[in-house]
């Protein structure tokens, strides 16, 4: 999604560990694996937390990058792997539109391919994810936001400037 979302999804970052945990238990039953493929740079922490509870140790990287803050560009494809994917895990943090899902599924056909969120364009290009959020949700993950003053309610209401 981009200039369009209409709305925010925040997942702190133990939110992130919890969902991730939860997708590792789904990916149990998948398993094993003979390695993780991390989808840079979104995949590398639910990365991390996966491989950390499938007791995996092998991880490699394909390096994907399509968007400019909330605005999708073309794709590009910095850094690849070989192989056809057969017995291999591919993790990213969400699918959105499925591009880029469709870029590593089209690299690695026989990998399993979970992310830990999904928004309805990109569900079908995914063999398991935890947590759908609408088309129109951005998800702000914690590495890209920080604490900051907010508005009262009734003061943001009226529309007021509030200097912190
Ligand atoms: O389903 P899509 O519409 O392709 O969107 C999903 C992809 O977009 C984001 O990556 P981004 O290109 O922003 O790079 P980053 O992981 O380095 O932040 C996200 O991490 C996914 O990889
Ligand atoms: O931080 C992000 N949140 C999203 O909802 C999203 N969709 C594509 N790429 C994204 N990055
Ligand atoms: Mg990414």
């Amino acid at each position: 999604m981009s200039e369009t979302s209409r709305r925010y999804y925040p997942v702190s970052w133990e939110q992130l560990h919890r969902d991730a945990k939860a997708l590792a238990w789904r990916l149990a039953e998948s398993g094993p694996f003979k390695g993780i493929v991390a989808i840079t740079r979104g995949g590398l922490v639910p990365a991390h937390i996966i491989a950390r509870e499938l007791d995996i140790r092998v991880i490699d990287t394909i390096c994907i990058s399509s968007y400019d803050e909330e605005t999708q560009g073309d794709a590009s494809v910095l850094k690849s792997v070989g192989g056809d994917g057969t017995g291999w895990l591919i993790i990213d943090d969400l699918v959105d539109t499925g591009k880029t899902g469709r870029i590593v599924r089209e690299m690695l056909p026989k990998a399993h391919f979970a992310t830990v969120y999904a928004k309805p364009a990109g569900r079908p290009v995914v063999d398991t994810f935890v947590t759908e959020v609408s088309q129109d949700t951005w998800i702000l993950f914690p590495w890209d936001t920080e604490p900051q003053y907010a508005k009262p309610i009734a003061k943001a209401r009226a529309g007021e400037t509030v200097v912190p």
